[in-house]
């Protein structure tokens, strides 16, 4: 069953402000995983395979409101391919990475954004599982990036990241598609369901967040990779950092879990981690769960903490005109409706310094 594995992880406290591990306990596998070929590959199997995959998916959401994916077809070298072009354009010099900055965090042409100018956790609101704990002072978060928008043609992409950046982009959107009928087989929903919502296009973004070595004064400090917060619209679908495989801190993802324990996104080699952002939350009338998360800082002198970590979230969420409220049978609706693109701007606008 999902949760029915032990294992030994690292369990945090919940204080926000805690930067450091704090103990280590068992706890209960959070983040189960779900095998999604009876939607990839649908001639390989049954009806009755995927509305198991649907029941498993609702149960996930439901419960943790992330879940790790197998069997969604991608080459691991379109990955691998797109994880060297971007570790040779965050290597480089500061210099270089700056001609590629295109505006503020979350601005329509993408491009690269420098550390000191995003703190993800002022973005907090009412959703999520904490009770919506805001933290307007929150400390810029560790992280520089790199958002890759290949609609975006007026503006130079780094050419190491330039081709692999397309076929991850192309590859990972259907992976969406094969998602979006897991979606639909977990509420009852007709296959199709979700398509006027994404045509005639998702709203997407391929971020490369790159996660430098530490200086001692950011080891130190109080400030986080990534700071506590929900993401905005759909899916997530993020590659991990293979080096963390196998990893003390499981390279810092971790969530919030229902019983207020934050647990450790463990990384799994070949596998996507997949989580829902707040309008699924609003879909679902909160039944699944917009889950809190953040990327804490390795252990003090540890080699981790020498080490950059490369993560790739994909986000992925209806066009900006869509308008999201509670789905048919989950009423009394306990969320306002709301567009999809005013949410989006308005979260991103507070996730700026
Ligand atoms: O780097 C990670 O593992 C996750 C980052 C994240 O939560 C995000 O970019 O929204
Ligand atoms: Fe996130």
């Amino acid at each position: 069953m999902l949760l029915g594995l032990l294992a030994i992880g690292v369990v945090h406290s919940l204080t926000p402000s805690t930067p450091t591990l704090t103990k280590m306990a068992a706890f209960d596998t959070a983040v189960p995983t779900v095998d999604i070929s009876p939607f990839t590959a649908p001639a390989a199997h049954s009806d009755a395979a995927r509305r198991a995959v649907g029941q498993e998916w609702d149960a996930a959401m439901t419960n943790v409101g992330f879940a790790m994916i197998t069997g969604h077809g991608v080459d691991p070298a379109i990955v691998d391919a797109l994880r060297r072009g971007a570790h040779s354009f965050f290597g480089g010099p500061a210099a270089s990475k700056q001609k590629y900055c295109y505006g503020p965090y979350g601005n329509p042409l993408g491009g690269f954004t420098g550390m000191g100018v995003e703190a993800v956790a002022r973005s907090r609101d009412d959703h999520g599982s904490d009770g919506g704990a805001t933290q307007t002072t929150a400390l810029p978060d560790l992280v520089e990036s790199f958002v890759f928008k290949p609609e975006e043609t007026t503006k130079p992409k780094p050419p190491s990241m330039d081709d692999a950046g397309h076929a991850y982009h192309a590859a990972l959107l259907q992976v969406l598609d094969a998602l979006h009928k897991v979606t639909a087989a977990a509420l009852g929903l007709d296959a199709d369901f979700f398509a006027p919502y994404y045509a005639p296009s998702a709203k997407c973004s391929l971020r490369l967040a790159y996660y430098p070595p530490l200086s001692t004064t950011q080891q130190t400090s109080s400030a986080v990779r990534y700071g506590a917060h929900t993401d905005y619209t759909g899916y997530t679908i993020l590659c991990q950092d293979d080096n963390d495989v196998g990893a003390l801190d499981a390279g810092g993802l971790q969530v919030l879990l229902k019983s207020g324990q934050w647990a450790a996104v463990t990384p799994q080699r070949n596998a996507f981690v997949v989580n829902i952002g707040d309008l699924y939350e609003v879909w679902t009338n909160g039944r699944w769960r917009s889950t809190v998360h953040r990327v804490m800082k390795p252990p003090q002198g540890s080699k981790a903490a020498t080490q950059p970590r490369l993560s790739i979230p994909f986000f992925t969420g209806p066009h900006d005109d869509a308008r999201i409220s509670c789905l048919p049978g989950m009423g009394p609706a306990k969320y306002a409706p709301v567009s999809a693109g005013e949410h989006l701007r308005r979260k991103l606008g507070i996730s700026n310094v």
